[in-house]
């Protein structure tokens, strides 16, 4: 059977391992905090961030990076994305060549604006990579209710393996060649489920969510196509299905972020709230810096950047966006289409 090190033991990794040992491989989990670390392995509980929900005896629960790390069949990034990159530099020694690397961190590093793929492939560039993306929210895959997400890989054979590991009866994965759009689906969703929850937190109704949730794909996938990604991508799992799971779940850290930031608390506050991460944040800005960088036009984006980043009033955020200029609804998929109405 094959051995697993699970990088990260928030409420996703956590839960991941929970599946893949109930399938019976050899699993590790690596808790960066000891003291945590600990006190999971007497209760068999990951209180902080997935309470309730019992750890099967066969995960390995270890503070130790390098043991979780060497010799293992597959790695699974489950830390924050802004985390990956020192995990990588910290553990590259103990990485074999050829190493399979899932990650499942959903987000857009600062600065470097770089896609998790980008990052490994610059730190371990000899290892093989995929990502596992989609509506999977932490809490109900742990309590084993249906869930469907997408396995990419550039490589077919990597993405079929990565399949056949995590397929589970209630865990139902699917396959894609699109690294790129599986990857900025996953994190810029979090940005507009953050204006999902605003809307929320102001008091607006189902309407208006729906025109964000609408409205914000199309941008997604603008920026995604513009990136290198396939504009169908963004209508799949990854795509509208973690949009429509994050912007309507009570579950979503993102969209709870976003629900307190409405109802008027700073950003600071709505983050110590949520105790969680919430890579909405982050991934604001570098969706901002991105959607500068490629030309695309991402309004709703930009007006949660501004609101995040320039203290700007939401209030003001909402007017701008009903009032921007006129438009037609499918400029961008006309264009696809070769629609010339
Ligand atoms: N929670 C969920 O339902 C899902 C989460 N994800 C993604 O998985 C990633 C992890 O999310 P969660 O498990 O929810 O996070 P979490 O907030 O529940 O836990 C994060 C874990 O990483 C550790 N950590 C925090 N900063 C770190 C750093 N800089 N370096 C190393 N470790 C660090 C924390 O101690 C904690 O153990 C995120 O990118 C998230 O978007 C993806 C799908 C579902
Ligand atoms: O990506 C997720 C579900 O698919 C988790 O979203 P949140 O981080 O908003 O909880």
């Amino acid at each position: 059977m094959e051995k697993i090190g699970v990088i990260g033991g928030g409420s996703w990794g956590t839960a991941l391992a929970i599946l893949l040992s109930k399938k019976g491989y050899e699993v590790e989990l690596w808790i960066r905090n000891k003291a945590q670390c600990d006190s999971i392995n007497i209760s068999k509980e990951n209180v902080k961030y997935l309470p309730g929900v019992i750890i099967p005896s066969n995960v390995r629960i270890i503070n130790d990076l390098e043991r979780v790390v060497k010799n293992k069949d597959i790695l699974v990034l489950a830390t924050p994305s802004h985390g990956v990159r020192n995990i990588l530099i910290n553990s590259k020694n103990y990485i074999k060549s050829g190493q399979i690397i899932v990650n499942v961190a959903k987000g857009i590093e600062n600065e470097s604006l770089m896609r998790i793929s980008q990052v490994v492939n610059e730190i371990v560039p000899k290892s093989k990579y995929a990502i596992l993306s989609g509506p999977s929210h932490a809490e109900e895959v742990a309590r084993d209710m249906p869930t469907t997400v997408v396995a990419a890989s550039r490589e077919k054979d990597i993405a079929n393996y990565v399949q056949d590991i995590f397929m589970a009866p209630k865990f139902r994965v699917y396959t894609n060649p699109d690294v790129i759009g599986v990857e900025l689906g996953g994190s810029l969703k979090n940005v507009i489920a953050l204006g999902a929850g605003i809307s929320d937190g102001l008091g607006y109704g189902d309407n208006t969510k729906a025109a964000l949730m609408t409205r914000g794909i199309i941008e997604m996938a603008r920026l995604g196509e513009k990136m290198g990604a396939n504009y169908e991508t963004f209508a799949g799992l990854s795509g509208i299905g973690d949009l429509i799971v994050t912007c309507t779940s009570m579950h979503s850290r993102n969209r709870r972020a976003g629900i307190l930031i409405g109802e008027g608390k700073t950003l600071e506050e709505a983050i110590s709230s949520v105790g969680m991460v919430v890579e909405g944040i982050k991934t604001a800005k570098s969706a901002y810096e991105l959607a500068d960088k490629y030309n695309v036009i991402m309004p709703i984006a930009e007006e949660i950047y501004e609101v995040l980043y320039k203290g700007k009033d939401v209030k003001n955020s909402v007017v701008n966006l009903m009032l921007r200029d006129k438009k037609h609804e499918m400029e961008d998929i006309a264009k696809i289409l070769n629609n010339e109405w």
